[in-house]
């Protein structure tokens, strides 16, 4: 794993796949991802493209039958070790997982209560998980608990602590979950769909928070999202996925200004621009295919305003490296970029 870059988490040819009566789904299929030290990688695509598979093969939370293969090294932070291990590896129940999953990298739902159980007061819960990871001193996890709802911008948090979850507000709830999660000082955060339930203005305090924790205590965020809006606020890179494969991957400025893959710009095409709210969006024709099944070529095919027969549909298409730094996985973009070296 590259120091240089500060990568802290690789992944390599990871693929999700679940092996159903009907045949295999291919919900991931051959992601390479990087993450760096205090960045946020912004993960986009429609509904069903594997956006959350891809994060729970990162925890190791794939539910049955799912399989995950490939390579997903941690550089671990703790203990003066400098190994990376492989998370693929690792047996998902076993001691080593279930430490990674507080220590080192922690999830944040769209839907806090799938993070608490109800029958619990937020301050049991939120011990619990610092008296399992950072401290066995229950006056200190306390503490740390108080001090870490102040941190989120909880009001008035020792009450908060002796409430049960279903008493917090929806925005309140989002902020607990995070301080669950942060308890325990993550390396990297996932978030997932963080803020879709939340009315605007408590979406914007908690992306604030987000952005915050990542430029106090260099949190590397993993942020997944179907929002380019949000995508363009929180992410110094973006991977665009499609199918369960990244399509296009590069920084947050290359690909708002110089998108390449049919795919991404028309997502853009499908986003409000700032005074244009009125402006029929076009919207991208047809579905994500079911992913399984599928037949050979580029995934995107099916609607993809420049594809060609013969070309998109014959074999599958590789992920490479267009510009410095900028992945796209399209024939036509490539070639396009060859032809405009060879005239310029
Ligand atoms: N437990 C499961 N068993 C079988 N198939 C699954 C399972 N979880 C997800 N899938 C399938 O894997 C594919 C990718 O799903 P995933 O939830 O990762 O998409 P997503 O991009 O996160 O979408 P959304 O934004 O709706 O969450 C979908 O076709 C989905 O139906």
């Amino acid at each position: 794993m590259s120091k240089r870059d500060n990568v802290i988490l690789e992944m390599k040819d990871v693929k999700v796949h679940f092996h159903l009566d009907e045949g295999i789904l291919k919900a991931v299929d051959g992601v390479d991802l990087q993450i760096k030290r205090g960045m946020t990688l912004g993960i986009v695509g429609e509904s069903g493209c594997g956006k959350s598979v891809t994060s729970q093969a990162l925890l190791r939370i794939v539910p049955k039958p799912g399989q995950v293969e490939g390579e997903i090294k941690l550089q671990r932070s703790g203990a003066g070790s400098h190994e990376a291990v492989d998370l693929v590896k690792l047996d998902p129940r076993g001691k080593e997982v279930r430490d990674i999953r507080g220590d080192e990298i922690a999830m944040i739902f769209q839907e806090p209560m799938k993070a608490f159980s109800p029958i619990h007061t937020v301050g049991n819960q939120i011990m619990e998980a610092i008296l399992l990871h950072v401290t066995q001193d229950k006056k200190e996890a306390y503490r740390l608990a108080v001090e870490i709802l102040r941190k989120v911008g909880m009001s008035n948090p020792e009450q908060r602590l002796s409430e049960y979850p279903h008493q917090l507000s929806g925005g309140m709830r989002q902020r607990a979950m995070i301080a669950m999660a942060l308890s325990c000082n993550p390396s990297i955060l996932i978030a997932d769909e963080p803020t879709t339930a939340l009315d605007v203005t408590v979406q914007a305090q908690v992306l604030q928070l987000i952005n915050d924790l990542k430029a106090n205590h260099d949190t590397s965020v993993i942020f997944i999202t179907h929002d380019l809006g949000v995508i363009a606020e929180m992410s110094d890179e973006v991977a665009v996925m499609y199918l369960g494969k990244v399509v296009e991957y590069t920084d947050v400025d290359s690909l708002f200004h110089h998108p390449k893959h049919p795919y991404t710009k028309a997502l853009l095409n499908s986003i409000p621009a700032i005074g244009r709210e009125n402006k029929r969006l076009e919207s991208i024709e047809g579905t994500v295919p079911f992913p399984m099944n599928l037949p050979k070529g580029c995934g995107f095919y099916t609607r993809c305003k420049m594809a060609i027969d013969g070309v998109c549909n014959v074999a599958d298409v590789p992920l490479v490296e267009v510009r410095k730094d900028h992945k796209v996985r399209c024939l036509l973009v490539e070639t396009e970029l060859k032809e405009a070296e060879v005239v310029s």
